[in-house]
């Protein structure tokens, strides 16, 4: 499936208002078709903190479903399918608590995010469980995505491992490409 933003609908009242923010047989008719195994949930404390870019490889690849709880983020998902034609490239979504937007990052893309406020509460769904030795990763800053991330002046915060990531021209990507376009959302 491409990358997929999804708002699900709020129904207001006096009390403040309710959502359903997974419903399988809406969410597959709107593109997100993968199977959820697993929910994480990740609290960062500064402004500017970088968790990215991630994914595990096959035999446990994810797709994941990502919204923000508190604060607001900067969500990227980046092609890495061997053979596609928009390998390489990118898609981001800013997710508010306020509004509630999920974004949809299919397997064969890694994942990221930076906050835009301290304290932000970030939770998503999984389809595969949490394989530490399929775990993979691509340097944030690699010249190569050219990912305008909207940084603090000194850099984000970042994990030691997030440090250390491989360029995307070092990997190997293991990911087949399905045919299917990185859009609806825009590339870049
Ligand atoms: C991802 C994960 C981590 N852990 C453990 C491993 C480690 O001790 C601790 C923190 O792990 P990390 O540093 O990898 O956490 P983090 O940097 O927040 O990793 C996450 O980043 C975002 C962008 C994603 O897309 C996720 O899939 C995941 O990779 O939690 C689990 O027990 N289960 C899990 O599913």
């Amino acid at each position: 499936m491409p990358v997929v933003l999804i708002t699900p609908r709020r129904f207001a009242d006096s009390r403040g208002w309710f959502a359903e923010t997974y419903q399988r047989d809406r969410y597959r008719a709107a593109g997100i078709d993968a199977d959820f195994v697993q929910d994480n949930q990740s609290f960062s404390k500064p402004a500017g903190t970088l968790r990215g870019l991630h994914f595990q490889t096959p035999p446990h690849a994810q797709a994941k479903l990502v919204r923000c709880l508190a604060g607001r983020i900067w969500d990227v998902a980046v092609d890495l399918r061997a053979g596609s034609p928009t390998f390489g490239r990118w898609v981001a979504a800013e997710l508010t608590a306020e509004r509630g937007e999920q974004l949809y990052v299919p397997a064969g893309f890694g994942h990221g995010f930076i906050t835009l406020e301290p304290d932000c509460a970030v939770a998503y769904k999984t389809s595969d469980f949490y394989a530490p030795d399929c775990d993979g990763g691509i340097a944030w800053d690699d010249p190569d995505l050219g990912i305008p991330w909207p940084a603090p002046a000194d850099g984000p915060l970042l994990s030691d491992k997030d440090q250390k990531l491989p360029r995307l021209k070092d990997f190997a990507s293991p990911f087949a490409y399905d045919g299917r376009p990185l859009t609806p959302l825009e590339a870049q």
